[in-house]
């Protein structure tokens, strides 16, 4: 694939040339180049050890490359920590899902990032206008829970997952990374967070998703960074490859 010489188009939101990272003396992956288009969801594929999760955390601030450059939203931006990725507007949501189970639905989705009233010098948290905002993200999303005042504990595992992703997108973000979104939701749980991820597409949200289940990655993603032993080995149009493919690529049988 082609290297990024330069500040990439306005097309990508984010892009990379020459990453590489090591830990120690082992490799989690080299010389990686890309470009995810702004408003696509692009998905990361690849063996067990073969650099995703390194790859997709070295986007977000949570590790730093040794070499390369990396660019989002039109700037060269290098992420020391994930709150600088998180302000630049690149949410994540985590595979062990990063709720509160004793705050309510409203609390998560406002989770360190409270509405604040002032009057004089004194300053109150505004519950009714986290409460009305609440439900205006969840709407916006068609996500449905029995209540705003019910405590995450008592969700769903996919219902969790959909109010990890509502607060992802309700902080304004333009990119949400995701590692292994569905992994651990039965049929018709993941079929709902499928259909969540595809309304942020409409809503022109970009997307990155690791994922081992090459039918959804082929069902959910427009693009296909296909990583192999540390490299990327392809990137693929979904529409244009088949499952075969894929695992040839994945296998290097290709
Ligand atoms: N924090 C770490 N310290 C040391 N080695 C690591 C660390 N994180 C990842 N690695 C190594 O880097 C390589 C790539 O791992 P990574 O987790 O990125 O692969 P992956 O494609 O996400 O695999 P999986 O699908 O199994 O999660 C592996 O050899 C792994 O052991």
């Amino acid at each position: 694939m082609s290297a990024v010489n330069h500040i990439p188009s306005s097309e990508a939101i984010i892009a990379c040339e020459g990453l590489s990272k090591h830990f120690g003396g082992i490799r989690a992956f080299t010389d990686v180049a890309f470009q995810a288009r702004r408003g696509e969801v692009t998905a990361v594929i690849g063996d067990n050890g073969a650099g995703k999760s390194s790859l997709i955390r070295s986007l977000v601030g949570v590790h730093q490359p040794d070499a390369g450059n990396l660019f989002f939203d039109g700037r060269a931006r290098p992420f020391t920590n994930p709150d600088e990725a998180r302000k630049a507007g690149i949410e994540t949501v985590h595979q062990n899902l990063a709720l509160i189970d004793e705050l309510t639905v409203a609390q998560n989705l406002f989770l360190n990032r409270e509405i604040v009233r002032r009057i004089g010098p004194f300053a109150f948290l505004d519950r009714k206008a986290m409460k009305r905002e609440a439900r205006s993200m969840l709407s916006r999303l068609s996500i449905n829970v029995p209540s705003i005042n019910q405590r995450v504990r008592r969700l769903s595992g996919g219902q969790r997952q959909a109010i990890s992703i509502c607060r992802a997108v309700g902080s304004g973000a333009k990119l949400v990374v995701m590692d292994e979104p569905t992994a651990a939701l039965g049929v018709q749980e993941t079929a709902n967070v499928e259909a969540l991820i595809r309304r942020l597409r409409e809503q022109s949200v970009s997307v990155i998703l690791v994922s081992h289940n090459f039918d959804q990655v082929r069902r959910l993603s427009d693009q296909i960074w296909v990583m192999r032993a540390g490299r990327m080995a392809a990137t693929v149009r979904a529409s244009e490859t088949t499952g075969n493919e894929l695992v040839a690529l994945v296998t290097g049988a290709a």
